[in-house]
């Protein structure tokens, strides 16, 4: 008897395509579920050990069945792609390597969901690429500019820093400790993976410290951009962010001409996480609308 294969595991939906930088070949890895007419990238975070498999668990499904194929893209310097120094805006590379993979499988035009760092990268893309974006939906990240309230760097954002130069469970346990809302959802097991994933790639942590050092302003402001993207977009914030905070969102809606913004109480950073149920469910019906 032939073992039944689940096709919406990592391992059965991981690909890479190849990536050319100037005179570098570079592979980039990405998962691709589902097989809808209509495709949704999925961007991930910048923290260390994060991926598209890891950041969006709780999402893939909702969206590979209402319909969509569903792209979860491991930038370079994170997941099973290769590693990489960035010495300019990390934004723009983020949004050229997306446009390698759409370009790679023959899609015109996709809808982004990008999560912090993700939403910096899906906002890039939109400003080089406006044709080739559906809709949008940002969650605590879409470079924005800094915040008008809390001193940047934040606290989120001082203990990642500090993790990727000292990758230690304690460091993590600290990071974690303040990027939800509620900590004790976080198990054992998540933290442990998260831990796994880190320590797997010593380069990716070495060359992100790196990287900063080279440019400590790895995402530029696009605030005075904004405008420029005519897309639909669903911001989405968690009220508790310590990462980004939510004013940052209330400056993209006032930059992007078509965005609705929702806030989650009792959120942190990870919106699509925290509040999967609802998240996904709104996300969805935006995309249908
Ligand atoms: O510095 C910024 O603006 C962006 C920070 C991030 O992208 C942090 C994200 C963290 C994660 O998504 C993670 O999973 O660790």
């Amino acid at each position: 008897m032939s073992a039944v294969i689940d096709p919406r595991t990592e391992a059965e939906t991981s690909r890479f395509f190849t990536f050319v930088e100037g005179d570098t070949q570079l592979r980039v890895h990405y998962n691709d579920v589902g097989d809808g007419d209509e495709t949704v990238v999925m961007l991930h975070g910048s923290g260390p050990g994060a991926s598209g498999w890891a950041n969006f668990n709780r999402n893939i499904d909702a969206f590979a069945d209402a319909g969509y194929r569903v792209l979860l893209l491991d930038c370079l310097g994170w997941g099973k792609s290769d590693s990489i120094v960035c010495t300019g805006s990390r934004s723009d590379l983020n949004a050229r390597v997306l446009k390698g993979l759409l370009d790679t499988l023959g899609i015109e035009r996709a809808h982004l969901l990008g999560n912090s760092m993700g939403g910096h990268s899906a906002v890039a893309f939109a400003l080089a690429n406006p044709a080739r974006v559906g809709k949008l939906v940002l969650m605590g990240g879409g470079t924005g500019g800094p915040s008008q309230f809390v001193p940047m760097p934040t606290e989120g954002i001082k203990l990642l820093q500090a993790l990727y130069r000292e990758p230690t469970i304690e460091n993590l346990k600290k990071m974690l400790n303040v990027f939800v809302y509620d900590p004790s959802t976080l198990t054992e097991e998540l933290m442990q993976a998260r831990l796994q994933n880190m320590l797997a790639r010593r380069d990716h942590l070495d060359n992100f410290v790196k990287s900063s050092a080279a440019n400590p302003k790895q995402f530029p402001d696009y605030g005075h951009r904004l405008n420029e993207i005519k897309a639909p977009a669903l911001v989405i914030w968690g009220r508790d962010d310590r990462f980004v905070p939510m004013d940052v969102g209330l400056r993209l809606v006032w930059g992007l001409p078509n965005a609705d913004f929702h806030i989650f109480g009792r959120c942190g950073h990870w919106a699509q996480w925290e509040h999967a149920a609802a998240f996904n469910r709104m996300a969805v019906e935006f995309l249908a609308d």
